[in-house]
């Protein structure tokens, strides 16, 4: 386990603000300026510190990740802090980045038993979204996890060079979102994470892969200092808030990072590992002395980050690449000693051949020194000196020669061995490297299926919602139509039973009445018969003519009245037969409504069950789609895997057969060796009894060359001597010749005298004599 790393690193005051100066740097204490507010860091940078102290007191730690470790290095601050002078520098000074590239670097020139693949990639995290500022399109980019891991379809770019990463730090840095605000008129209104990953593989080929972050991000101020961007604001301070969050709770004692919410945020997403996990991480906290809110805000931000703790762990990979790795290396490794058995080889040959060289070359020297005492008359001891070695340097140079005929005949050999050997050994590399680039492309097609895969899930995602939308709106339309059909029906109900029963009531008001009538007429009839009893009955008891006449007009009247009653009663029942077919045309229009509403009902029905087979069409369509869709996602996921399984039992095979081959390099290999051993042991022997040899011959030369010396000083004493000799002869001679001419002018003065021409022939013939 180890804290996160913090610096706060305080921007210089300009000349106009050192009368708002609002905090105090006193060695590793910030303190306010009245005193209220003390804070202590480990690392606290005044402002007359350099980035270069930054980096070292801070930043340098993370570069373990080339070790196989993550690392990460973030600027936290308000705007026009220094967050971005930090991690970029400027013209004239190195930012962190600059530095940590050149220590990358520093270290992969000492660490010259390993091989270093580096790849760069530059995102932004802008509004909530990514993108990718190294692409030219500057399209947005996903994420999503990839066998447990936070992936990215971001590119990532494979560098050879400083020049090369600072050339992509350049390009995505003019790719950035800037807008104009209040405080910086260049700030960055974005998160920008630089990222360099880094494999490393050792001559074993174990392989250590690492990432390190340089997250540049936004100003950390509230959103209403930038009025014109709020939306931008708002984003900016919803992933720093994250951030704050998230950093808040893991500085907690007792902080579980499963109950840490990452997922808040795009940049808490992204920088999850970096701040929980498995990464060596600093936080360079940049603040202004003259901003007191902004500043103690990213004093507290600071000291929450440094009680948060983080377990980095190398990252190695034990894959089938690392076995490839392995073999690839073992390969190299085998084709180097072979290459430095074979330099061996030639190397003794040439030294054999120098030394049978140095034996010839004396040799020749000793025959031309043979030619040029020639005609020295002491040449007999130089000649037989030069004979004898001879004819030892001519038996060795023959031996000598056979051995270089044997040993040129075994260099060729072995040559074509090694000719054969390298042939089998580059065929197999050529296969490893097609295996490597086979599974690298699978890789590649595998994370793209992947990405398909996962654009297919969010369209089904996105299909599901709609469905769901869908259906709410469809119940709620459901539930509309139920209550608009109750309400009609209701209404329907109401206003019919309404109009039905009015005219019912008054209808059985008017019945009423007419029965009353007709029971008072009945009634008045039963009277009026009673009164013809009567009357009947009077008349047989011979009643008072005066009476009878009273009863007989009030039997008129009666029969008046019945007739008016009965009249009455006629209209009555014509009245009551119109109501009765009122009544009926009533209830058939009542009918008529009823049926209406039966049909209005049964088409609402009919309109209702189409509607929900309509429904349950779009829903078994959506079923079919999303059968259609799962089934395409079971075959394409078998076809993978089947494609998968098939690359692997090929991968399998041909590794098998490349361990094969390698077994059987290996043994022709140790066989080799073997044979190198004796023949070196062989020539070793040689070489030393050639040594002896050359040893010997070595010292019969300087003793040749010493006795020539010595020669030569004879000869050049004799030489002289004879010289001296033959001046003197000469000396004599021309005394004698001397001598001789005055004799003969003497003679010539007797030439004319017969005699003396005779003494001058003797004098002659004694002279030629
Ligand atoms: N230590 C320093 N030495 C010299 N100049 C500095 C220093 N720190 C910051 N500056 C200057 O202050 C200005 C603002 O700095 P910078 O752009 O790095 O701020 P920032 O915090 O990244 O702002 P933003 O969040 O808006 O991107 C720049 O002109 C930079 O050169």
């Amino acid at each position: 386990m180890s804290n996160i790393k913090v610096g706060v690193k305080f921007r210089p005051i300009v000349e106009n603000e050192i009368k708002s100066r609002q905090w105090i740097v006193n060695g590793n204490e910030i303190q306010s300026k009245n005193s209220k507010h003390k804070f202590s860091f480990s690392n606290v940078f005044d402002e007359s510190s350099t980035n270069h102290d930054v980096y070292s007191l801070c930043a340098q730690n993370v570069l373990k990740s080339l070790d196989g470790y993550n690392g990460t290095i973030l600027t936290y601050g308000q705007t026009s802090s220094g967050k971005t002078f930090t991690m970029m520098g400027d013209n004239n000074t190195k930012g962190i980045i600059e530095m940590a590239i050149d220590d990358i670097f520093d270290t992969i020139d000492v660490l010259n038993d390993k091989n270093f693949n580096l790849r760069v990639g530059f995102i932004e995290i802008y509004n909530e979204k990514i993108y990718d500022l190294l692409d030219k399109s500057r399209k947005e980019i996903k994420i999503f996890d990839y066998q447990g891991q936070l992936e990215t379809n971001q590119n990532e770019f494979i560098v050879k060079s400083k020049e090369e990463i600072l050339k992509y730090v350049k390009i995505g840095n003019r790719n950035k979102h800037i807008a104009a605000t209040m405080l910086n008129e260049f700030s960055s209104r974005s998160h920008t994470i630089f990222s360099i990953s880094i494999d490393s593989t050792n001559s074993i080929g174990d392989t250590k892969s690492s990432k390190l972050i340089f997250g540049d991000l936004a100003g950390s101020e509230k959103p209403d200092i930038t009025k014109n961007s709020f939306n931008e604001g708002l984003h900016i301070n919803k992933s720093l808030l994250a951030l704050g969050k998230i950093i808040r709770e893991l500085s907690k004692p007792n902080a579980n990072i499963k109950n840490v919410r990452f997922r808040e945020s795009l940049l808490t997403r992204l920088l999850a590992s970096s701040l929980g996990g498995n990464s060596y991480t600093t936080i360079v906290c940049t603040a202004s002395p003259v901003s007191f809110e902004e500043t103690f805000n990213t004093i507290c931000f600071a000291q929450n980050a440094e009680k948060t703790k983080c377990k980095p762990i190398s990252n190695n990979i034990n894959d089938s690449a690392r076995e490839v790795t392995i073999l690839k290396t073992q390969v190299q490794k085998l084709q180097k000693e072979l290459e430095l058995e074979r330099s061996r080889i030639f190397d003794n040959s040439i030294i054999n051949f120098n030394s049978t060289y140095q034996v010839t070359h004396t040799v020749r020297k000793t025959e031309s020194l043979k030619r040029k005492f020639h005609v020295d008359p002491e040449e007999t001891i130089c000649e037989h000196a030069t004979k004898i070695f001879v004819q030892t340097d001519t038996s060795a140079v023959d031996e000598n020669m056979e051995l270089i005929e044997e040993l040129k005949n075994q260099v060729a050999d072995f040559k074509n061995e090694n000719e054969n050997l390298k042939a089998q050994l580059s065929e197999c590399n050529q296969n490893l490297d097609n295996l490597i680039h086979m599974k690298e492309s699978l890789k590649h097609d595998l994370k793209e299926e992947s990405h398909k895969g996962w654009k297919i899930k969010e369209k089904c995602k996105m299909l599901r919602n709609k469905l769901v939308r869908k259906k709410e709106k469809l119940s709620s339309m459901k539930a509309n139509l139920i209550d608009t059909h109750d309400g009609l029906d209701k209404a329907c109900d109401e206003s019919f039973k309404e109009q039905y029963e009015s005219d019912l009531m008054h209808k059985n008001l008017i019945i009423f009445g007419l029965e009353k009538e007709l029971k008072k007429l009945k009634d008045a009839l039963k009277n009026t018969d009673r009164n013809k009893q009567f009357v009947s009955c009077a008349v047989n008891t011979e009643a008072d003519p005066f009476e009878v006449q009273k009863l007989e007009q009030e039997i008129y009247n009666q029969h008046h009245m019945i007739h008016d009653l009965n009249m009455k009663n006629q209209e009555l029942l014509y009245n009551n037969q119109v109501l009765q077919k009122q009544l009926e045309e009533t209830i058939l229009k009542a009918n008529e409504m009823m049926k209406e509403r039966d049909e209005f009902r049964r088409i609402n029905n009919t309109m209702k069950m189409n509607f929900q087979e309509s429904i349950r069409n779009t829903r078994n369509q959506f079923h079919n789609l999303v059968e259609q869709k799962q089934k395409q996602a079971i075959d394409f996921r078998k076809q993978l895997t089947e494609s998968r399984n098939d690359e692997l039992k090929n991968h399998l095979k041909l590794q098998e057969h490349y361990e094969k081959q390698f077994n059987i390099l290996r043994i022709s290999n140790r066989k080799l060796n073997a044979k190198i051993e004796a023949l070196e042991s062989e020539l070793n022997a040689k070489n030393e009894s050639e040594l002896q040899k050359s040893k010997i011959a070595d010292a019969s030369i300087r003793e040749l060359i010493l006795t020539r010396d010595q020669e030569s000083e004879k000869i050049k004493f004799i030489k002289s001597r004879y010289e001296r000799k033959l001046t003197e002869t000469v000396k004599y001679l021309e005394k004698v010749l001397n001598q001789k001419d005055k004799e003969l002018n003497e003679i010539k003065k007797l030439q004319n005298s017969k005699e003396s021409n005779n003494l001058i022939d003797k004098l002659v013939a004694i002279n030629i004599h």
